[in-house]
């Protein structure tokens, strides 16, 4: 994969003063540093550097919500734009109690290189609201979601901003965003937002899109490395959407998941996890609380097992420099946006992990996104067969790109994800003369 040259005369060579980051565990960071050593390693232009830099829109709102106890309780609420040359924005929601400015700036950056990586039409953007969604009932969900979707809704709209289910959301919550958006423009809108329920428009195949997407790229993985999926031993932290999807793809490919956890706990069993009987736990009980299939072990331990792949598929930070010198795992994907912080990337490298990084490796999702408001938008929709078949091939590919310029310019494929990706969207940044 050849890096696009073409430039623009550069009037400076001086870089911008450095942000000044809190700590390690900083996801906006954790993004930075890395777009900074690719941005270095491509040379690029300190006037795209500066545009990349920065999210293009912040918006934070104020979501207030009528309890069902007849309280009112505020939340507060974000949306950002971290980029948009490419496309409409892209990028999923989050419900959770963790949710920072900070965050979701790292994850709209992370879903801009993402579209880039797997080479979509699209920019990215994430947003969250600042909640417990397990304290809260399905009625005071669905007033958050639709009270929130009205806050951010100058930004949504198929050619503007497209949401998608992330941490805590699922295909409920995108049908009422995508009703509350139909209401305010007076017309039936379903390609406002992905990962809809299939009756509304939804795609087939984007719920198992990301687990897929982690599936393929792991394959691929090991083959390069001479090892194969069937027979590979696995751990999985996480086991929602992309943990437990992973993981059922993953066994049905003849590989040993032996370790997989949630927030109740981390189960181990050296003889392999029945992992249907797991989802079907999760399914009746919400939770792995009470799994039976496996013998309980510390959630620290999940993590430095000694297996072929590490699937960290839970939320951000949990590969640090504190742990990262004991983990064994051979291959690392990173199924969750973000799980390991920038200053463990070197410790990984050190131990010869080959690390397949979150904006390759969980593009899964957000490549079926594409397809589903492609489908939406002609009105026309594919089989699952084909939706799967069309992921694979991006899948694929990009794993492809992404290895030959990690051989190409001899970095790992972290930086070389991040190379391609920004060199996707300077070039765009450049065509377009926004720059200049
Ligand atoms: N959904 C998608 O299509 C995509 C998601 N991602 C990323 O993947 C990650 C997971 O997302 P998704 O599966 O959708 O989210 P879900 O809400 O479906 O699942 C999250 C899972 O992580 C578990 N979890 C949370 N905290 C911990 C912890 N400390 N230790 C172990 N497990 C934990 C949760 O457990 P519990 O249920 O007990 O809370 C749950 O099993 C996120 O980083 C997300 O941004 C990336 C690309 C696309
Ligand atoms: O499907 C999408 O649009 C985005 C999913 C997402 O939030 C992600 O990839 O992190």
């Amino acid at each position: 994969m050849a890096i696009d040259l073409l430039r623009l005369p550069t009037d400076s060579i001086v870089r911008p003063d450095k942000d000044r980051f809190l700590n390690e565990e900083n996801p906006f960071e954790a993004m930075m540093s890395r777009f900074d050593r690719a941005a270095e390693l491509l040379d690029l232009e300190p006037g795209i550097y500066k545009i990349l830099r920065n999210p293009e829109k912040q918006l934070i709102v104020s979501v207030p919500v009528m309890m069902d106890n007849g309280d009112v309780e505020v939340f507060t609420g974000y949306r950002v734009l971290y980029n948009t040359s490419r496309g409409p924005a892209k990028g999923g929601i989050r419900f959770d109690l963790n949710v920072t400015l900070e965050e979701v700036k790292a994850l709209a950056a992370w879903m801009t290189w993402k579209c880039a990586v797997v080479n979509l039409p699209f920019g990215g953007a994430k947003g969250g609201v600042i909640c417990d969604p397990l304290s809260m009932s399905v009625g005071e969900l669905e007033r958050v979601t639709r009270r929130y979707t009205k806050g951010i809704i100058s930004l949504l709209g198929p050619d503007t901003d497209v949401p998608a289910p992330d941490v805590n959301t699922n295909e409920r919550v995108m049908a009422w965003l995508m009703d509350t958006y139909s209401m305010h423009v007076g017309r039936t809108e379903n390609a406002v937002t992905t990962g809809k329920p299939v009756e509304m428009g939804g795609s087939l195949g984007r719920k198992e899109a990301t687990g897929r997407g982690c599936m393929l790229v792991t394959k691929e993985a090991l083959t390069h490395l001479g090892m194969d999926l069937n027979g590979a031993t696995i751990a999985v932290q996480g086991f929602g959407n992309v943990g437990s999807i992973a993981a059922r793809l993953m066994a049905q490919q003849g590989a040993k998941v032996i370790g997989i956890s949630d927030r109740a706990g981390a189960f181990y069993n050296a003889k392999g996890i029945d992992i249907d009987a797991a989802i079907k736990h999760v399914q009746q009980h919400r939770s792995l609380e009470g799994f039976t299939g496996g013998d309980a072990i510390d959630a620290e331990e999940l993590l430095t097992l000694e297996v072929d792949v590490l699937v960290p598929a839970a939320l951000e930070n949990v590969i640090t420099t504190k742990n990262a010198p004991r983990i064994r795992a051979k291959v690392i994907c990173e199924g969750a946006n973000g799980p390991t912080t920038a200053a463990a990337d070197p410790i990984l490298d050190e131990k010869g992990i080959f690390v397949i990084p979150d904006i390759l490796a969980n593009a899964g999702g957000v490549t079926v996104s594409y397809f589903e408001w492609v489908q939406d938008r002609m009105g026309y929709f594919w089989s699952e067969a084909i939706v799967n078949e069309r992921l694979g091939d991006i899948m694929t590919r990009s794993f492809g790109d992404v290895l030959q310029l990690s051989k190409q310019h001899r970095v790992n494929m972290r930086t070389a994800a991040y190379m391609l990706s920004i060199s996707r969207v300077a070039t765009v940044h450049r065509l377009r003369g926004i720059y200049a």
